[in-house]
């Protein structure tokens, strides 16, 4: 099978032919370079209308045969770039009197890896311009695991180097005077899964205006910005007990970045998968490809139904051409990582936990020394906070700040990943009103960073009892029981209880004391994040936690919480 793709969502004009019988990919491409400044939409849009049609005929050229297929980038992307190339894609099929793909071009950024590295079911990190996320499989959808809060990585480089100066693309730019810099430190910003940029980079101007070393500040910048990638990265093949990484998108080019996923595989024993810098920043061979395997599987587009779409998003499209025998579990029951956490080895004994925050490899080492050091004292303290505003946690016995170790009293039988059920989830909302209500975030709050117990367990034959989950307990108990994923599978440790039973919340490490209703909605967007990433039916778990969270806490968080879904970040 002979396919063309067609990319032009932002500056590369770019067309492509993939044969499927070599796997022989050709890739003809033009690169849009603003004179000054960033991209133009405009003046990008202008380069597509000139440069698509030369490099698809020259695309046309290396076919060694009939096409079958004609796959165009669909979205996310600048609308009338996106425009210019729908409009090409759907003449070209027209002509060649052949079916119509179109591709999610960030599917395709991970869709290449896949394929190249010949991976199952990998996670997939997204370097790319205008976006920066983490992706994983599950019931025939990629699902966006965690992301950027603000803009693309690539962006946010870009727009450090305008501000010093320098013509755009500014990423291989900093990569370049990175090596001839010394480390400084900058803001450090990960929240579960998710991220931002926005601090990091008004600190790097500021240090910059100060005069600071610009070779510094862009080092500095890439130990900061990469380790926050490195360690969602990690995050997410501990969340979904996978064991595989490809890496995607233009910003994969950089080799300190590749070089940091490599040190955390190996350091994890994961398999770390990156292609050639041709694959990485956009081009039309991973349009051609995933257009083949879309092709392959009947699911192409009737010109009438094929718009494009700018804000596309990579958890929208039905994924057809995967076979369900790949699917894997994200909940990843009984995975053998189960006590080692993203960040932590986790010792597990009768009655005490000994948690230590071991160094990462991947960081430079003043800020691996800063983050273990702060997120040990968090976690303590706010372990500790949290039991007083009247949420079960474990006591802390120890804290061994230089070593970067905790000894935790043990709780609960259960990660909330591995028995899931509404109660549960609610419970789980309701704590966090109370951390809430008492003014500090979790930072974390993920379905392993909740323990849960059956009736009649330890705490109650203790005689500890919590009178504010009882009451919310009894309140949910008219809606009769249900069965929870353990109770489905008979796994006796998750059976659920009538009375919910108790749910502790674990691992405060990235917790902080803050009164904006922006930290505590973003509390709820990871915890919603996780209940996404695991559960085969969100939708009941989630409707669960936020009606709990509406009650027992400030319905005005639920508000900011639709304020931030809503925020599109493809501009
Ligand atoms: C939607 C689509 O149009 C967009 N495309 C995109 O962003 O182009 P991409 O080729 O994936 O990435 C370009 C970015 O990649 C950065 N970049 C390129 N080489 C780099 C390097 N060596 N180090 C760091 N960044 C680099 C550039 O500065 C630029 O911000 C996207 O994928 O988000
Ligand atoms: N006090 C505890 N009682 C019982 N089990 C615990 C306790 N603390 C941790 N665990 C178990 O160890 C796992 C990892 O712990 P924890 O989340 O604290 O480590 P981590 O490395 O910070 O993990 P991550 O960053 O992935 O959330 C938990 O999911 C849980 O199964
Ligand atoms: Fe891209």
């Amino acid at each position: 099978m002979r396919v063309v793709g067609i990319e032009g969502t932002a500056w590369c004009a770019s067309a492509a032919v993939f044969d499927s019988e070599r796997d022989a990919v050709s890739i003809e491409s033009e690169a849009y370079e603003p004179e000054s400044g960033g991209i133009h939409p405009r003046e990008a849009a202008e380069h597509m209308r000139e440069a698509i049609p030369r490099v698809v005929a020259a695309a046309l050229e290396t076919a060694e045969g009939p096409i079958d297929a004609v796959a165009f980038a669909r979205g996310p992307g600048i609308g009338p770039c996106l425009r210019i190339v729908g409009s090409a894609a759907r003449a070209l099929a027209q002509s060649l009197d052949v079916p119509l793909v179109g591709v999610n071009h960030m599917v395709a950024h991970l869709e290449i890896g896949r394929h190249r590295s010949g991976f199952e079911s990998p996670v997939c990190l997204n370097a790319s311009g205008a976006n920066a996320h983490v992706l994983g499989y599950h019931n025939g959808r990629y699902r966006v695991l965690g992301e950027t809060m603000d803009t693309g990585v690539g962006n946010a480089l870009d727009k450090f180097t305008r501000h010093v100066g320098w013509s755009h693309p500014g990423g291989p730019k900093v990569e370049e005077h990175a090596e001839r810099g010394d480390y400084v430190e900058f803001p450090y910003v990960v929240k579960g899964m998710d991220f931002s940029f926005s601090g990091i980079m008004s600190a790097a101007k500021d240090a910059y205006d100060d005069g600071t070393p610009v070779a510094d500040v862009c080092c500095g910048l890439q130990e900061t910005v990469f380790a926050m990638l490195t360690e969602v990265a990690e995050r997410a093949l501990s969340l979904t007990g996978r064991d595989e990484l490809v890496l995607g998108g233009g910003v994969g080019q950089n080799a300190r970045l590749r070089e940091m996923l490599a040190a955390m595989c190996e350091q994890r024993g994961a398999e770390f998968y990156a292609p050639e810098a041709r694959f990485l920043r956009d081009n039309a061979g991973m349009i051609a490809v995933l257009g083949a395997k879309m092709y392959g599987a009947g699911d192409t587009l009737d010109v009438a139904a094929s718009a494009v779409d700018p804000d596309f998003r990579p958890d929208e499209v039905p994924v057809t051409w995967r076979d369900d025998a790949e699917d894997v579990l994200l909940a990843g029951a009984g995975a053998p990582t189960d006590v080692r956490g993203a960040e932590a080895v986790v010792d597990v004994g009768a009655e005490t936990v000994t948690k230590t925050r071991r160094p990462k490899a991947y960081r430079h080492d003043a800020l691996d020394a800063r983050l273990r050091r702060e997120r040990t004292t968090h976690e303590a303290r706010l372990l500790s906070e949290a039991r007083r505003a009247g949420v079960p946690t474990p006591v802390v016995f120890d804290v061994d700040v230089p070593g970067s170790t905790l000894e935790l009293e043990r709780v609960g039988e259960a990660d909330l990943r591995d028995a899931l059920s509404e109660r549960r989830v609610a419970a789980v909302a309701e704590h966090l009103a109370a951390l809430h209500d008492a003014g500090f975030v979790h930072g974390d709050p993920t379905t392993r960073n909740a323990r849960v117990t059956r009736s009649g367990t330890r705490d109650e034959r203790a005689g500890r009892h919590d009178p504010r989950a009882a009451r919310h307990a009894q309140q949910r108990d008219a809606d009769g029981p249900e069965a929870s994923r353990g109770e489905r599978a008979g796994a006796d440790a998750t059976r659920e209880p009538r009375d919910g039973g108790r749910v502790y919340l674990i691992d405060f490490g990235l917790g902080y004391y803050t009164d904006d209703a922006e930290d505590y909605a973003m509390d709820l967007h990871v915890f919603e994040g996780a209940i996404r990433g695991t559960a085969d039916d969100p939708e009941p778990l989630l409707a669960a936690a936020e009606a709990a969270y509406r009650e027992a806490g400030d319905p005005g968080v639920l508000e900011q919480l639709r304020e931030i879904e809503g925020r599109g970040r493809y501009q």
